[in-house]
């Protein structure tokens, strides 16, 4: 009925598999191995409880009305303490723009950016959230390889001298350095500072999604590109979706301020503002440390949760697999033998009671057909194992048929 009436934008909307399983196995009795929905022990309840509380008592003539576009200036200003924790100085609250999730700063970034045809680095898999928000701007995808170092920079660099050598500029790169959804790697920080060598070099914009950078259990979460940007060229955003809670739907920007001026500018056309009350819960979570005084706890779980799933895999998956090692973040990827694909298979998987996102959807062209990812950081540990017991099987019928 409404095709005719649509948008060109609108038609080049592509559905988030993540999102479908969500909804496909709510309820249901299937193990989902899908969303990279946090483990909800690790969400500080007691405190959002007092917090929300003292803020109602105190503030609530703030924390329900409208606020100020950018973010409320206490709380960018708190963000600017929290991007110290991570490794990011020398800004202040003008470089900061608070946001309804990091998927909200995706979508507004590549917007406010992207014209048809510009060319796009990414890596290749990516997170297919951002791909699915690219999409609609219709940019012409550079991929890189992703290899267990994170991007394979000399692959870049070849493939930006042969785009310039045509006459092509790069207008930016989506990366994701730390814990990288849905790899899992983790960039060194030789090779941030490469990539940010390479950006400068040939002028074009690094947009760094730290997503899962205070979620890294083993070894150090190295500094964001963000750290070494003297240029302004770095846009980073973070979210507090996996270090609070998702339900709040907050994340931030850190940027040059007229970047941020630009953000303003479009985000009034969006929402006017994030949350009020989200804000001040996440602001007086940061002032009492609560945010900082649980990630050990996140962390320690999370690093528990992998192993058992790494475990499992180990015992359950056939010998000619292979899959990531995480050091952080929510996410094993895994590849198959390449007569099997996972798309396809998904259904069957279902049947078994349990679920994955097939890996194509991570891929800006659609391959990687024979790999999938696979989540550990909600299900129980019991389940983990059941639920890889049942991939398991799942593939290994594939492999027979
Ligand atoms: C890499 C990455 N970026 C952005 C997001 C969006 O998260 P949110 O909107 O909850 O901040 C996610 C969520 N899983 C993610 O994995
Ligand atoms: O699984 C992911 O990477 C993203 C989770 C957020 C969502 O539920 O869409």
């Amino acid at each position: 009925m409404f095709e005719r009436f649509l948008s060109t934008e609108t038609k080049y909307l592509r559905t988030s598999e993540i999102r479908d399983l969500l909804k496909l196995t709510e309820g249901k009795n299937v193990i989902s191995l899908a969303g990279g929905l946090p483990d909800p022990q690790t969400f500080p309840v007691e405190e959002i409880k007092k917090i929300a509380d003292d803020i109602l008592l105190n503030s609530a003539d703030k924390a329900l009305q409208y606020t100020a576009t950018a973010g409320i200036s206490e709380f960018r200003r708190e963000l600017v303490n929290l991007s110290r924790l991570r490794g990011i100085s020398g800004i202040d609250e003008r470089n900061v723009f608070v946001t309804v999730g990091s998927q909200e700063a995706l979508f507004m970034i590549f917007n406010i950016l992207l014209d048809p045809g510009d060319n796009v680095v990414v890596e290749a898999p990516t997170y297919l959230a951002a791909l699915n928000a690219m999409r609609t701007r219709k940019p012409n995808f550079i991929s890189i390889t992703v290899t267990e170092m994170g991007p394979d920079l000399d692959e870049l660099e070849r493939k930006i001298k042969d785009a310039h050598s045509n006459g092509k500029k790069v207008k930016l790169m989506y990366v994701i350095p730390t814990a990288q959804n849905p790899a899992g790697t983790t960039m060194n920080t030789e090779d941030r500072k490469r990539l940010l060598e390479i950006a400068s070099k040939y002028d074009f914009l690094i947009f760094e999604d730290d997503a899962y950078g205070f979620l890294v259990f083993e070894g150090e979460s190295p500094p964001p590109i963000k750290a070494f940007d003297k240029e302004g060229r770095v846009i980073y955003t973070s979210t507090f979706s996996k270090i609070l809670a998702p339900g709040l739907r907050l994340g931030w920007v850190i940027a040059h301020e007229d970047f941020i001026k630009e953000m303003e500018l479009y985000k009034q056309n969006v929402d006017l503002h994030t949350p009020s009350l989200s804000q001040y819960i996440a602001m007086e979570a940061i002032r009492r440390g609560i945010i900082q005084n649980n990630l050990p706890k996140i962390r320690r779980v999370y690093k528990e949760k992998r192993d058992v799933m790494l475990e499992a895999i180990e015992t359950y998956f056939p010998n000619d697999a292979r899959w990531t090692k995480p050091v952080g973040g929510m996410f094993v990827f895994a590849w198959l033998p390449q007569k099997i694909d996972t798309t396809k298979m998904l259904e069957k998987a279902l049947q078994r009671g349990v679920a994955y996102v097939p890996g194509s959807s991570f891929y800006a062209d659609y391959s990687g057909k024979n790999t999938m990812r696979i989540n550990f950081s909600f299900p129980k540990k019991e389940e983990l194992i059941e639920g890889i017991k049942r991939l398991g099987d799942t593939i290994k019928h594939e492999l027979s048929t």
